[in-house]
């Protein structure tokens, strides 16, 4: 077995909420899970998936998919900030391997990775320098966002050119189920929201990056409270969605449209799309089995919150 994987929700409210009680031992418990799975694993890479948030990838310059052969953290939500422990040669290799099968990626030497890849290495190897990565950037925000399928396809190429490094590779899916934190949109923006979106986002000054981080968890508070400022989250939905991700046959999400997404579980459900890549990458070694999952709707985080770890027979 040279690959498995673990997919877990993120969400930097974490740190600025305690949600009811017994929620936070239980997902705690379904972090040392992963923990446990992955030492028995004993990764020598991880290939993460993540997304972001309009802070290194705006519409400047908005690529549907993106290999970073280096990395460095902003450092949102108390994050870690720094360089990140990339792993340019395989990197390098799998961006190659998957260009030459057809999916058009971008590649990056100087990747801005936010909360999103950050939270889950803090969370799994305690740090953005344990273990050498490779961040794979999926654009779960920014609209018009590619079909599905597609992103199912750059799992499978990435899992053939993993599989292909002949190291024990760990696939890492970062991003929510249903959710709908309250990040802007371009389509009716404000001038000055559509220039954050467009490029400014990317050096906030600390003032403005504190206000936009306090407007997200005074709304995660809110929800919690019963004020609904944002899409409530769709339990129903991630269940189903789950049971495809664990079924194994995952061109039943092909015919999932974007806008079923944003309608059912809200805009910020497409880092699903994290999920899915893990998924299809782990499916290219064979049929596998989850192993654990976890699952809870917590709204003081504003997550429909997972943790499942899943290996080849
Ligand atoms: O403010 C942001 O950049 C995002 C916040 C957030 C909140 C809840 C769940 C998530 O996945 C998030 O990224
Ligand atoms: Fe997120």
């Amino acid at each position: 077995m040279t690959l498995a994987a673990v997919t877990l929700s993120h969400s930097p409210l974490m740190d600025f909420s305690e949600p009811g009680p017994g929620v936070r031992d239980r997902v705690e418990a379904a972090f040392a899970d992963a923990r446990a799975f992955i030492e028995a694993f004993a990764p020598d890479v991880v290939v993460l998936f993540g997304p972001d948030h309009y802070n290194g990838f705006l519409y400047d310059l908005m690529p549907p998919f993106c290999v970073g052969r280096a990395a460095q953290a902003i450092g949102d939500y108390r994050t870690a900030k720094g360089t990140v422990l990339v792993d340019h040669d395989a990197a390098a290799v799998i961006a190659e391997k998957v260009l030459d099968a057809g999916i058009d990626i971008a590649i990056s030497e100087s990747m801005y990775v936010d909360h999103g890849f950050v939270q889950p290495l803090q969370v799994l190897f305690g740090g953005i320098d344990r273990i050498p990565v490779v961040p794979v950037f999926i654009n779960c925000v920014a609209v018009p966002l590619g079909p599905v399928r597609r992103v199912r396809l750059l799992g499978e190429a990435i899992g053939r050119a993993a599989g292909a490094l002949n190291r024990r590779v760990l696939v890492v899916g970062s991003g929510g189920l249903s959710h709908d934190p309250p990040l802007p949109m371009l389509a009716g923006a404000s001038p000055e929201v559509a220039a954050r979106l467009i490029s400014t986002g990317r050096h906030l000054t600390p003032q403005q990056r504190a206000d936009r981080e306090r407007r997200v968890i005074e709304a995660g508070r809110a929800y919690a409270a019963g004020r609904l400022t944002v899409a409530p989250l769709n339990p129903e939905w991630d269940r189903r969605l789950l049971d495809i991700l664990a079924g194994g046959d995952l061109t039943e999400l092909d015919a999932w449209t974007p806008d079923s997404f944003a309608a059912q579980a809200g805009h910020s459900s497409h880092e699903a799309r994290t999920s899915i890549a893990a998924y299809a990458a782990l499916s290219t070694q064979g049929p596998y089995d989850t192993v654990s999952s976890f699952y809870e709707e917590i709204p003081d985080w504003i997550a429909g919150f997972a943790v499942t770890t899943a290996q080849t027979r």
